[in-house]
């Protein structure tokens, strides 16, 4: 079996690298826009399974025997709101100031599919945010780092010095959950990585 990424986010490729396991990339180029009123949780699984079967859809019969396709999407859900990358750089500064200072829930769902199954799950995590004033958050959107991340920040990088605490998966808010991604593949029979000794 070979596990494919149905994703274009180098965050998600560097985390799988990490585990050691043995991938291809194949974004899905799917569309992201999910319904009004849906909630974060349904929101998420519903784009993950989109993402998971575009890219399914493009396998042959001889690469859907051998394949498990890994996708996954990631929102800020706050205030009854859902917010996903920013569209530029006003809309990143808008985000950010609604989030500093206060708490919001970051939702990533994950779908894997094989030839035998198709199963979705997501991870929440609460991430309670420092106050930064107006010109801090302006230099931080100046960097770029916002521009392609749910909620218009980066925990692993700049966007750390406006994180406080939070609670739950770390792993979650950057993208992919990877306890939940193992709990996944242990449930369908599958390995998601074979553990080695370090060199
Ligand atoms: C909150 C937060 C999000 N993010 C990122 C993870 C995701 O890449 C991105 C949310 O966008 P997604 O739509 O989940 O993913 P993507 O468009 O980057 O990639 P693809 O659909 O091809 O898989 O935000 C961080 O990197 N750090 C963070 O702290």
């Amino acid at each position: 079996m070979h596990v494919i990424l149905a994703s274009g986010s180098p965050r998600r490729r560097e985390l799988l690298t990490m585990l050691g396991v043995n991938f291809s990339v194949r974004p899905s180029h799917a569309d992201e826009t999910v319904s009004p009123g849906v909630g974060p949780a349904d929101a998420v699984l519903e784009l993950a399974r989109r993402k998971a079967r575009a890219v399914w859809g493009r396998l042959d019969a001889a690469e859907r025997r051998e394949a498990i396709v890994v996708a996954a999407d990631t929102v800020v859900a706050l205030d009854g709101d859902i917010l996903g990358k920013p569209r530029d750089a006003d809309h990143a500064l808008a985000m950010l100031k609604r989030l500093r200072g206060r708490a919001h829930r970051v939702y990533t769902g994950l779908c894997v599919r094989t030839v035998d199954a198709e199963e979705v799950a997501f991870a929440e995590t609460e991430v309670h945010m420092r106050d930064r004033d107006d010109p801090w958050l302006e230099r931080y959107v100046a960097t770029g780092e916002p521009m392609d991340k749910a909620g218009a920040y980066a925990i692993q990088g700049y966007g750390s010095l406006l994180v406080a605490s939070i609670a739950g998966d770390y792993y979650n808010v950057v993208g992919l959950p990877l306890g939940l991604l193992d709990e996944m593949f242990t449930r369908m029979g599958l390995e998601l990585t074979p553990l080695r000794p370090l060199t």
